[in-house]
């Protein structure tokens, strides 16, 4: 059988080797590996949480190796990671145990040589504290101590102010929640919750649920349709535009499809919704999931946004959910904290296209919500503030009360509160 922090280690290598998802590298190193739960958990554990504390980690073996770290063999460096990050965060592995499992590894990955290594490095780091000694420059501080390139903390700050950025940083590292959204068309709370079986779930709002650990895919309400996992912001999002059976929706940017579910649901599984996405391979996950929750008021094909369709209709309602740099889901999404902020300067002129082009199929009284899930003045405020500037004929409409919170026509939505950085702006055609 496989060994989960040797599964780890490997799949760490790709991780930081590559660009790709972490979940889907998980997902598919898991998948084949003949772990059973608790060595699946442990190596979920130590790969997600090596991905999340990674400038963290290396600061650490940095300030213990005699080599530089970019001077480390790619698996004795992950081996490493593993190391300290089982010793300063995992409570449930005793250290000896941390230091012994690595040494073993370096000698299963045949780095025996580094083996001696390895056992010093860790050991140093028992011996001295556990100690984390933050740098004394502030910004260099804040990127070692949550583990974000100091460009992307200063880009954070710039935006936000550096205690709003302290803050979300903070929340991001937190357990993340699993939310779900009861599919309001085909059950009641008392048969979802009967169908949920053994995992718990805490009731948020009319239709959102916190679910307590455990795989909410494997239940008898998912096989069923009675729900679909969708974050609590990404929920309060689609109760924003609103959409009632009497619409014609657009959903413009609309895979994996989880906002055109939740609309589809608000509507009451009638109306009709035309969901989007670039390619059809996209799509085809809309209308997958579509018919796993019976949702029949949903037409998904392959579309590009930012090129006028003649052939559409006009709508009622739009969302324009954009892609975006994504930095409100680091909780979830930790390997994205460390792209380059460079890799986001084309994002701003792509979401204004989109949202103009959607307004060439907005009805006049329709309305249109703009939203991303991440937390960039330059894909956010900048973007709505240029369309206001430049389109006479919308104006900003008041959004509703988010958890009890009111925010004007734009909400900057963070964690814990709210799940995940989150931004959400209403429009209205005059
Ligand atoms: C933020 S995600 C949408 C998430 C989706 N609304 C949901 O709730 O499941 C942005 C989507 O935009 C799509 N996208 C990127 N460029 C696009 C374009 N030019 N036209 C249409 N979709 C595009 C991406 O493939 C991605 O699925």
């Amino acid at each position: 059988m496989t060994d989960p922090r040797y599964l780890a280690v490997k799949l760490l290598d790709k991780t930081f080797g590559s660009c790709s998802y972490s979940n889907i590298q998980l997902d598919s190193g898991l998948k084949n590996s003949g772990l059973d739960d608790r060595g699946k958990k442990l190596c979920s554990a130590i790969y997600y949480g090596v991905i999340e504390r990674r400038i963290t980690l290396d600061h650490i073996i940095g300030g213990l190796s005699s080599r530089p770290i970019a001077k480390l063999d790619s698996i004795v460096l992950n081996i490493l990671r593993c190391g300290v990050y089982q010793i300063s965060y995992m409570d449930s592995v005793p250290d000896n145990a941390a230091v012994n499992e690595s040494v073993a590894l370096a000698k299963k990955f045949r780095k025996t040589s580094a083996s001696g290594m390895v056992n010093a490095v860790l050991r140093n780091f028992i011996r001295g504290g556990k100690a984390l000694i933050l740098p004394k420059d502030s910004l260099k501080a804040l990127s070692v101590k949550y583990s974000v390139p100091e460009e992307m903390a200063a880009e954070l700050a710039k935006n936000y102010g550096s205690e709003a950025a302290e803050k979300f940083l903070a929340a991001s590292l937190e357990k993340s929640v699993t939310y779900l959204r009861r599919n309001t068309t085909i059950c009641t709370e008392e048969e979802f919750v009967a169908a949920l079986g053994d995992i718990k779930a805490e009731r948020l709002t009319d239709c959102c649920y916190a679910a307590e650990s455990g795989d909410v895919t494997a239940t008898e309400a998912f096989r069923k349709g009675f729900f679909h996992v969708q974050g609590l912001a990404s929920q309060l999002c689609c109760e924003a535009l609103a959409p009632t059976e009497q619409d014609r929706v657009l959903d413009i940017c609309a895979a994996p499809g989880g906002k055109t579910f939740t609309m589809a649901e608000l509507m009451k599984g009638k109306g009709e919704i035309y969901a989007f996405d670039l390619h059809e391979k996209r799509a085809e996950l809309i209308r997958r999931g579509a018919e796993r929750l019976h949702l029949k008021n949903i037409k998904a094909a392959a579309g590009d946004a930012t090129k006028f369709n003649p052939d559409l209709p006009k709508f009622t309602k739009i969302l324009c959910d954009v892609p975006c740099s994504g930095l409100g889901v680091i909780g979830s999404k930790p390997e994205i904290k460390y792209k380059n902020i460079s890799d986001f300067a084309g994002l701003p002129d792509i979401q204004y296209k989109i949202v103009c082009n959607a307004l060439n199929y907005l009805e006049a009284g329709g309305t249109l919500v703009y939203s991303t899930c991440t937390v960039r003045r330059a894909e956010n405020e900048e973007v709505c503030e240029r369309l206001l500037r430049d389109h006479p004929e919308v104006e900003a409409v008041e959004l509703p009360e988010m958890l009890g919170e009111s925010f004007g026509t734009m909400a900057l939505l963070m964690p814990p509160k709210f799940g995940s950085g989150f931004f959400i702006a209403k429009f209205r055609k005059k």
